[in-house]
């Protein structure tokens, strides 16, 4: 019997008749059925999440709620990471990361529920406040809105939850509709860490339906999103004066200097180009190489990738599994296609098992190519040689994002220009632009988005400043 499941709004657990079926995106069989949610159920939980919000969770009750599920969650990471692995087509081995690097962020956010202060203001220093005493407080924003995507379905789902716990805030998840199984998880594991009902509330459906009727809701006070450029610009304009952080799109470039150690960049760039097959948004997709070592990197690059076990999700020696759909498959292919068109030389892969394409790297590249300028999203890397640091320099900044960028090379002097003058939210020294630990700021700058994640980060952004003024006879 195929399980079904419910919405989670306040105690209840809410079937409705209009069920979405979740599918194990290698088969393509039926996993599961999650029910989707109706305008009223939109408000409902709003409402829920406002009445939970009127009896507030002391800073260590968050902290110790946080706690125990980031422990419950360890003993069920084998359960968590196999749906991961059929909802998502994550190879198993990248899910069972994932689930620990969850397991990570419900510990920091824990940590940092006991850590919200503000700061004493010198008024006293001012001239006529002689007599007055400041400080500053940090209080939650109130309901928060977290709508993940669906590359990694608990991991970035929990990178806005648990931080929103931790700063006091109720919370109304939308998870993509393509991969909902593990925010359901979530809110069975915060339930039995003793998280009341009604701060943590699961909504699932179409975004142009759930997740708009979401953004038109006035009693949501914040939303923190994590998806494409298209529909974080729709978020931020539904939000209007209320708060948002978005963590949006990229095309990540990662330099590869002429001094740089090849045994570390060339499988470091063949692991990050096709992990996850390449749906990962700082994920290696432009490569800059210096001309000095253009061919000794690309004959490795090579080498490495054709080395890469594509496959069954479920086989723990798969590297790469299947796209997201079959939409998404066809689109890269014929990104593929366009770019060879155009002159791009196909140095390895190209070929497509139905959802699956094998890691694809395209040399000669040109700017106008969808491949170099857009996020593709998929298992292929490009390559680009250059001549001089400030020409990748400036072809690393010509992108319309500005996610990560990661720059290979053992002189100081070359990382320090990069890390000045790459316009990006992050600059990885001698490892990859897909680099990140949970406990880092995270996220973009220009299409990339605005704010930043990492618990300590998050909640400084779903919290709000308010300065207190006393006035005290001496
Ligand atoms: N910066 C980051 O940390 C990350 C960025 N991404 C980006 O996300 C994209 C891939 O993930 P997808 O789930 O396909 O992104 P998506 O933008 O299609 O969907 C993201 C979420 O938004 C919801 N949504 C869609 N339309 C909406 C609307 N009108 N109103 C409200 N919500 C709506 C979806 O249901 C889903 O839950 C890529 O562009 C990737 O770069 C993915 C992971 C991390
Ligand atoms: O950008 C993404 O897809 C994720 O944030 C990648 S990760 O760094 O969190 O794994």
């Amino acid at each position: 019997m195929t399980a079904t499941y419910g919405l989670l709004i306040g105690s209840k657990e809410i079937f409705t008749d209009d069920l979405l079926p979740v599918q194990d995106k290698y088969s393509g069989d039926t996993i599961a059925y999650i029910c989707q949610a109706r305008q009223a159920d939109v408000n409902d939980a709003v409402r829920a999440a406002s009445q939970a919000r009127k009896e507030p969770l002391s800073p260590y009750r968050r902290s110790q709620i946080l706690y125990a599920a980031s422990t419950i969650m360890k003993g069920r990471r084998d359960e968590l990471a196999a749906i991961i692995a059929a909802e998502a087509g994550k190879p198993l081995k990248d899910a069972l990361v994932e689930v620990g690097r969850a397991i990570e962020t419900f510990r920091l956010s824990a940590e940092e529920a006991t850590r919200i202060t503000g700061e004493m203001v010198p008024v006293e220093a001012y001239p006529g406040s002689e007599n007055r005493l400041a400080f500053t407080i940090r209080a939650p924003r109130g309901t928060v809105c977290a709508i993940s995507p669906f590359n990694f379905p608990l991991n970035l789902l929990c990178h806005k939850v648990a931080p929103a716990l931790a700063a006091g805030n109720a919370v109304i998840t939308k998870p993509a509709s393509t991969t909902p199984l593990s925010a359901y998880k979530v809110g069975e594991i915060l339930q039995e860490a003793g998280l009341p009902a009604g701060w943590y509330n699961l909504l699932v459906g179409p975004g142009s339906t759930v997740g708009e009727w979401l953004l038109d809701h006035q009693e949501i006070n914040y939303y923190t999103f994590t998806g494409s450029y298209e529909i974080g610009k729709r978020v931020q304009e539904r939000a209007g004066f209320r708060k948002t952080t978005l963590e949006l799109g990229s095309n990540a470039a990662t330099i590869i200097h002429k001094d740089a150690d090849l045994e570390l960049a060339a499988p470091l760039c063949a692991r990050m180009a096709f992990a996850n097959a390449g749906q990962v948004c700082i994920s290696v997709q432009r490569l800059l190489v210096h001309r000095d070592v253009y061919q000794s990197f690309r004959d490795a690059l090579i080498k490495h990738t054709k080395a890469l076990v594509l496959g069954d999700p479920k086989d723990p020696t798969t590297d790469v599994g299947p796209l997201i759909s079959a939409k998404e498959a066809d689109r890269i292919m014929a990104w593929i296609e366009e770019a060879c068109n155009d002159g791009a030389q196909l140095l390895s892969g190209g070929t497509r098992r139905g959802n699956m394409i094998e890691p694809t790297i395209l040399a000669d590249v040109k700017g106008e190519m969808k491949v170099w300028c857009q996020e593709i999203f998929g298992p292929v890397v490009t390559l680009v040689p250059y001549d001089s640091l400030e020409e990748a320099i400036e072809q690393t900044n010509q992108s319309e994002y500005g996610l990560q960028a990661g720059v290979f090379t053992r002189s100081i002097d070359v990382a320090f220009e990069c890390a000045k003058k790459l316009h990006v939210g992050g600059v990885i020294i001698n490892d990859t632009s897909a680099h990140r630990t949970d406990s880092m700021p995270y996220g973009g700058v220009k299409n990339s988005g605005t704010g930043r994640e990492g618990p300590k980060y998050a909640v400084q952004e779903m919290t709000e400043s308010k300065v207190i003024v006393i006035n005290h006879r001496m």
